[in-house]
């Protein structure tokens, strides 16, 4: 099939370029996404990882170039079509678990009053218990969030993501703060659920052997140009692609960048003269 009569990718962009103010943050960024990819994103801190998140929810706009779902531009807020994990979620503290899940819907169905009613409110309830039930809370319906620990707060926070069926799932260093066994347990949920669901992932970590475990495919983000007179001139890019998978190693070129836990440092400044 020719390059235009290729179907259009779920994701695509072109030339894509953010900035704040005078500070590029996000530069020549030109990639397509299938659905049902894993892609992990990894990158110093402060690169643009979370901005780059917030381009394809929609709380950020583009500066340049183009950025299309479905081969259309994609719209410039939040839609049920796209769901998110931050590391640390807020949760409502005054509800239980089911409240915070079933309000996730009703602000989502019903964003002026926050509330509804009826037929419509047992639907919201009954479809926030299937996803507590899928992500292992059905045994904590009840509680409160300060009462559930760090790796229940994360599967809250993934079942809120879930509630309106998104096809994309956006994950920003959601297992950063869980210790290691509990940190398995939810990859193996985040792996079910994809699988299940058909999800198309992209998910921010600082661990790049957690990003060869669970993704299909790695992008390193890495600030490649830099001008020591004007530290804000360039952005970062997309330096690394690579095809991942747990039977795959990462290149030696990575693994030097890794410290002794596993976490991703910059590379080496190239200077433009
Ligand atoms: N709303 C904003 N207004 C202005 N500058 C911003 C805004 N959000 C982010 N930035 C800047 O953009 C750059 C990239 O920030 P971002 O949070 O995307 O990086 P990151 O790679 O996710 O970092 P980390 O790994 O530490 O979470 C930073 O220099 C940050 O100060």
């Amino acid at each position: 099939m020719s390059q235009t009569e290729r179907q259009p990718a779920l994701l695509e962009a072109q030339h894509l370029e953010k900035r704040y103010g005078d500070q590029l943050v996000l530069e020549r960024l030109s990639f397509r996404v299938e659905r049902g990819e894993f892609v992990t994103l990894v990158g110093a801190s402060g690169c643009g990882k979370t901005t780059f998140l917030k381009l394809l929810l929609g709380t950020e706009r583009i500066s340049r170039g183009s950025l299309r779902l479905d081969g259309r531009p994609l719209p410039d807020e939040p839609g049920p079509d796209r769901g998110v994990v931050f590391q640390k979620y807020s949760v409502f503290p005054h509800l239980s678990v089911l409240g915070n899940v079933t309000m996730a819907e009703e602000l989502a169905r019903s964003p002026l009053l926050g509330k509804l009613y009826g037929a419509a409110r047992r639907r919201a309830r009954d479809n926030a218990v299937a996803r507590l039930t899928e992500v292992g809370l059905a045994g904590a319906l009840e509680k409160y969030p300060h009462e559930l620990s760090g790796g229940m707060q994360q599967r809250l926070a993934i079942a809120q993501a879930l509630m309106m069926k998104p096809r994309i799932l956006l994950l920003d260093e959601p297992f950063g703060a869980l210790d290691p066994g509990i940190r398995q347990d939810m990859h193996g949920l985040i792996t079910r659920l994809w699988r299940e669901q058909q999800l198309t992932i992209f998910m921010i970590t600082h661990d790049v052997k957690e990003a060869f475990a669970l993704g299909t495919r790695l992008w390193v983000f890495d600030k490649v140009r830099h001008d020591p007179q004007a530290p804000n001139a360039y952005g970062a890019t997309i330096t690394y692609d690579l095809p991942v998978g747990a039977q795959q190693r990462p290149p030696e070129a990575l693994v030097e960048r890794l410290d002794a836990t596993g976490r991703f440092h910059p590379t080496s400044q190239e200077t433009l003269t």
